[in-house]
């Protein structure tokens, strides 16, 4: 409900108020309920008015105002002015109503704006809210997408992973069948080996005994035909002596006599030789091995002193690096060697097993010789390239090979020179079954440690060998190119060894003559020009200024000689060199 505009009068209707207070203002205004009281109220001094309620007294009141007002000389203006201010208040009524209607339009208009705001409100507020909510559900939809493909990428990487495990579980089962198979494998390799070993130990052991029982024979029947020749002899010269004088012919006889004696000794003597051979091949060193200090059967027979003398020699471990030269460093490591080799025997220690290695004429095999010689062991030399020939016998002279080092007293010092032509790595390098079963047969003589050999292995390449072998071996010695210094004392040794006037103590034929040219200087001109050259190349090229020398008459060596030999040296090395890289390429080429 909307209030009353400020100012605003509520017309009851009321004329007569206005009236009264226009005509006779003092005057009482009465109530109409009065009036009409007053009309429908009799009268006490009308008696019988009280019968019907009418009040005339109001009425009466009335007609005297409305006679009073006609009786007014200002009745029609005051008519007039009534009428006036009834228009006014007409006009102002209108105006308040409009002015009311104009604020009921501006409050609807604000309720219209504050509602229109508000309905704005509302609305973004709904709108903000079903963004949100439109966000929200978005997120969760997000959230939901990443769970999943999270969810997918764990389910891939378990499965991945299972399948790996899976791979893994079968490439482990694989590698275990695999290795259980060579296990198996080499089991009956060494069982196959150790059978083949053992019957043939046998069957020579077994050779051994009748050997040894038929020499004892032979040796017994030689004794005693060789009694009963001297027997016969004796008895002979002593009824010969009686009838010597007499009886030329019993002279004759004797002659006879004698000569079958000497026919006696001398088959006895060759029998014995031939008897050793038989043994010696049979018994003695085995075909493996090139050179020994043990005493052979043969050598005791042929030459008893000397061998004799090697039997009883001294060592001296110091001398293991003689003739060798060395830079200090290396000198030095190789001279502990020695002297500890010397050593291992007495302390009764396991021997130590070497591997010397470096390019080709260094010094390995010399050093390795010298050892062997001065090391107060015995020795035995052989070479790598020497088993592939034997083919099948290659496991039985591997064992024969070690069956004679175990039956040696001080300890034998087995030196296997270009050791890698025998003991190739199995797994990379393409090698024959035989030889696969010499080097098993190897391995499995060298597998522990041994107080009766020393194995010492010399090979320019160490890359080639079965790792087997490089397990088994204590120390790794390297040799390398002689420096400046090396090379200076080399030529001057080898010089002195060749060229000097009685050859270094070689007993050279004939005295060279050096010419006075061939100074200081001439030689430092050498060591610098021989800068990458092996102790082998340097010693070859004092032989061909020996050779050199020897093709003149006067068995001279001039300085132009000794610089053109140096030169034709140099070209000699670099075709080898071209040669060695022609041949790497073809093979690089055909491994390709
Ligand atoms: N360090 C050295 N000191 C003195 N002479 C050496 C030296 N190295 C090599 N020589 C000379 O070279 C020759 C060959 O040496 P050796 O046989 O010891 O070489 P290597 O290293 O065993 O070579 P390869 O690997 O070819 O068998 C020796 O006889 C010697 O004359």
């Amino acid at each position: 409900m909307v209030p009353p505009p400020p100012g605003r009068v509520v017309d009851d209707g009321s004329s007569a108020s206005y009236s009264s207070f226009m005509f006779g203002g003092s005057k009482k205004k009465e109530k109409p309920s009065d009036v009409m009281g007053a009309a429908s109220k009799p009268s006490a001094s009308s008696g019988g008015s009280s019968v019907t309620g009418f009040d005339p007294a109001a009425l009466e009141r009335a007609a005297a105002a409305a006679r009073d007002l006609d009786a007014s000389r200002n009745a029609a203006a005051a008519v007039e002015l009534i009428k006036t201010q009834e228009a006014t208040k007409q006009h102002e009524a209108v105006a308040k109503r409009a002015e009311y209607e104009a604020h009921a339009a501006q409050m609807r208009a604000q309720q219209a704006e504050v509602e229109g705001s508000e309905a704005r409100k509302t609305l973004e507020a709904k709108s903000q809210h079903d963004r949100q909510r439109a966000d929200y559900t978005d997120q969760l939809d997000r959230k939901r997408l990443v769970d999943q493909l999270q969810a997918q990428k764990e389910m891939q990487m378990d499965g991945l992973k299972r399948q790996e495990e899976q791979m893994l579980k079968q490439e482990k089962m694989r590698r275990e069948t695999l290795e259980y198979e060579a296990q198996l494998k080499q089991k009956a390799e060494i069982a196959r080996v150790k059978a083949e070993a053992e019957g043939k130990i046998k069957q020579e052991r077994e050779n051994h005994d009748l050997i040894l029982q038929k020499l004892k024979m032979e040796a017994g029947e030689k004794r005693e035909a060789m009694v009963q020749s001297v027997k016969d002899a004796t008895s002979q010269v002593l009824e010969g002596l009686s009838n010597y004088v007499n009886d030329k012919e019993k002279l004759q006889n004797t002659a006879l006599t004698a000569s079958a004696i000497a026919l006696g000794l001398y088959t006895a003597k060759v029998g014995t030789g031939v008897a050793g051979r038989f043994i010696e091949a049979n018994l003695g060193k085995p075909s493996l091995v090139r050179d020994t200090s043990r005493v052979t059967v043969s050598q005791l027979v042929q030459s008893p002193f000397q061998s004799i003398k090697r039997l009883v020699g001294s060592s001296d471990a110091t001398k293991a690096l003689e003739g060798v030269v060395l830079e200090d460093k290396l000198a030095s490591q190789l001279e502990k060697i020695a002297v500890a080799t010397a050593n291992t025997k007495k302390n009764r220690a396991p021997f130590r097993h070497l591997m010397l290695h470096g390019p080709p004429g260094t010094g390995k095999t010399m050093f390795a010789r010298n050892l062997a010689k001065n090391s107060g062991l015995e020795y035995a030399i052989l070479t790598g390239g020497d088993v592939a020939p034997l083919g099948r016998d290659g496991v039985t002279e591997i064992h024969k090979l070690f069956d004679w080092a175990q039956t040696s007293r001080k300890g034998v010092l087995v030196f296997v020179d270009e050791a890698d032509a025998f003991l190739r790595n199995r797994e990379t390098e393409k090698i024959s079954e035989d030889q696969r079963n010499a080097l098993n047969a190897f391995l499995y003589r060298t597998g522990t440690e041994s107080d009766k050999f020393m194995m010492v292995y010399a090979t320019n390449k160490p890359s080639q060998f079965d790792t087997a072998i490089t397990d088994r071996t204590d120390e790794l010695v390297e040799f390398g190119l002689p420096g400046t210094d090396e090379r200076r004392k080399m030529i001057k040794m080898y010089m002195d060894k060749y060229l000097s006037g009685d050859g270094g103590g070689s007993g050279w034929s004939k005295k060279i003559i050096v010419g006075e040219e061939v100074d200081d200087s001439m030689v430092e001109k050498v060591v610098k020009e021989t800068e990458g050259w092996s102790g082998r190349q340097i010693s070859k090229l004092a032989i061909a200024w020996q050779s050199a020398a020897y093709g003149t008459t006067g068995a001279t060596l001039s300085g132009d000689t000794f610089i053109d030999v140096l030169e034709q040296q140099k070209v000699a090395k670099e075709m080898k060199n071209d040669w060695l890289d022609e041949a790497r390429a073809e093979k690089m080429a055909m491994d390709a």
